[in-house]
């Protein structure tokens, strides 16, 4: 791949929270196209990766954080409309969160029915549940229309046949995707590219073809001790740690 497709590089960059070190290292590069799935325990690091991440190119992601960022006592409409917001001016902005325009409200329309909400668009977001919540954060991301997607566990709340689509439709509408996830089968089922983490680092980043559930299954299972830094071996030009 080419030095002009990478949109994301990180060289050796740490991240710590007062002297809790949560990110150690890390040195990764992420090109143009590649669709990217990010595995690990909890607490391993995903989630500030993901904000590393997105700092290099906020103008150009569609970030669906793992809480969503709803407003509760807004409706499906307008917390989806705010995913848009960039594209319309202040005045029009303020009146469609009153008073839906048409352009939008045929848009939003369209992409809740896609997302199984059809019945749900005027109501306020509180009312829902976790996983009608989680569709409707998708909603919001997808409406951005960026050509990145970073996604922090986003179908993590509804059911495995729903995330098994939803995730797909995700994928397929945009260009580059960088995903937390912790199901190591989707990551293995829509993903060419599995970044495994572990206390901060990196230790698997390869082709989902190279691997298996079995293998993920390992990393989560190994003590934190075995994860001392090791031999790293080449394989097809990129970088696994032996364990
Ligand atoms: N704002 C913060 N202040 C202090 N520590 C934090 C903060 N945010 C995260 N951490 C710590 O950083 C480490 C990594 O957290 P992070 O959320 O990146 O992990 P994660 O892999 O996304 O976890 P999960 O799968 O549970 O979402 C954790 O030990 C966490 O306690």
């Amino acid at each position: 791949m080419s030095q002009s497709s990478v949109l994301f590089q990180l060289s050796g960059q740490s991240l710590s929270y007062g002297d809790h070190r949560v990110l150690d290292n890390i040195s990764l590069q992420i090109h143009r196209g590649e669709k990217v799935a990010l595995l690990g325990p909890s607490g391993a690091g995903k989630t500030s990766l993901l904000h590393l991440l997105y700092q290099q190119q906020p103008e150009r992601v569609a970030l669906q954080p793992q809480s969503g960022g709803l407003v509760d006592l807004l409706s499906v409409y307008q917390n989806i409309f705010i995913g848009g917001l960039e594209r319309v001016r202040t005045l029009p902005a303020l009146w469609n969160l009153v008073r839906p325009l048409a352009a939008h409200r045929q848009g939003i329309a369209e992409l809740v029915q896609t997302l199984g909400l059809e019945d749900k668009l005027w109501q306020s977001v509180d009312r829902l549940s976790g996983g009608q919540r989680q569709r409707v954060a998708i909603g919001r991301a997808l409406y951005r229309q960026q050509p990145v997607f970073l996604g922090d566990e986003p179908v993590s709340s509804v059911d495995p046949l729903q995330a098994e689509l939803l995730l797909e439709y995700l994928l397929e509408q945009h260009e580059t995707a960088v995903v937390s996830l912790h199901n190591r089968q989707l990551a293995l089922n829509h993903f060419e590219r599995i970044i495994v983490m572990r206390d901060g680092r990196i230790c698997c980043d390869c082709p989902a073809r190279e691997l298996s559930e079995q293998r993920l299954d390992e990393w989560y299972q190994q003590e934190s001790s075995l994860l001392a830094p090791s031999p790293v071996q080449e394989t097809d030009g990129w970088a696994m740690v032996r364990s």
